[in-house]
């Protein structure tokens, strides 16, 4: 079919083109304001304005990729976190609305003034970012096993003008300085190994090093949740996202491992998707 070059024209083949898709006319609007980075209003207040061919021609490419799976995010490079906005690779998560939750649960605590705090598995470094970007007297580290991750995260770091926040290459706490934290957060991998999950939508498109943690999806938080325990500093806390039917093993782990203070926070779904619990004082 002959597309012709008007912003609505090219938005309304795109929406006919995803429209398997979940959210055909939000991702067409997306991928067309990257394309002549503008904002999704300016599309709305223009749409007889006629774009260049060659525009038209990176859009087709963008909206074939999309139709295929890629993830919006994946196709423009970046994506929206709390108050940030965040280069995004194909090397590890995507950062997810629901993780603002532990985002959000984190800067409830009562904590020291200069806390320490640790970002487990930091990826794009979504989670110490928001974090420093809110208390800027907190002193945040954040790691990931993965290198290419931790070379994203600081991206981001100058991106946002954050640079008080320290990420390096560490698998958990393998390589840390030898510091004790007064807050540990982690969104760890935590989806089930043989999950029919991991054959839909994006994460089709994330490395399984983000994704999955052994059979029941928990290997990884149990070593976070021991582990965890010697680097917090005595009332210290560790704030964990896990999946929604994992709350109750979570909550075993935290127990076995002589926590308190046991919370769990539910997303808008009222699934339990953020758990915490505190190192006791003695
Ligand atoms: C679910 S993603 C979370 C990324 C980011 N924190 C977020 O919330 O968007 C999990 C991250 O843990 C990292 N990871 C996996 N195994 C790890 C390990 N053994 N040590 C440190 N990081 C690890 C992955 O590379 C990935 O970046």
């Amino acid at each position: 079919m002959t597309i012709n070059n008007t912003i609505a024209d090219l938005l309304e083949w795109a929406k006919r083109e995803l429209c398997d898709g979940e959210s055909p006319n939000t991702d067409a609007r997306i991928l067309l304001a990257h394309i002549l980075n503008q904002t999704t209003t300016y599309l709305m207040t223009w749409p007889d304005k006629v774009v260049e061919h060659e525009v038209k021609v990176r859009f087709e490419g963008l909206v074939a990729k999309r139709k295929l799976g890629h993830p919006v995010a994946h196709l423009i490079g970046k994506r929206d976190f709390w108050t940030l906005t965040l280069e995004v690779t194909p090397d590890t998560l995507i950062p997810r609305p629901e993780t603002e939750l532990l985002v959000e649960y984190a800067l409830e605590l009562t904590l020291p003034k200069q806390a320490r705090v640790l970002d487990l598995g930091t990826g794009t470094g979504a989670i110490a970012l928001s974090l420093a970007s809110e208390k800027p007297s907190w002193q945040v580290f954040g790691v990931d096993v993965v290198e290419e991750a931790v070379l994203l995260a600081q991206r981001n770091a100058d991106l946002n003008q954050l640079t008080q926040v320290q990420f390096s290459q560490s698998c958990w706490f393998s390589h840390l300085p030898n510091r004790q934290f007064d807050l540990i957060v982690s969104n760890p991998p935590y989806v089930e190994s043989n999950s029919h999950y991991l054959a839909q939508g994006d994460v089709r498109f994330e490395p399984a090093s983000a994704l999955t943690s052994g059979t029941d999806g928990l290997d990884d938080i149990k070593h976070i949740i021991k582990e965890s325990f010697t680097h917090l500093e005595a009332g210290g806390w560790l704030v964990i996202e896990h999946g929604f039917n994992q709350a109750e093993a979570i909550a075993q782990l935290f127990s076995k491992y002589q926590y308190t203070h046991l919370q769990q926070k539910h997303d808008l779904n009222n699934q339990p998707r953020v758990s915490a619990a505190q190192k006791p004082f003695i």
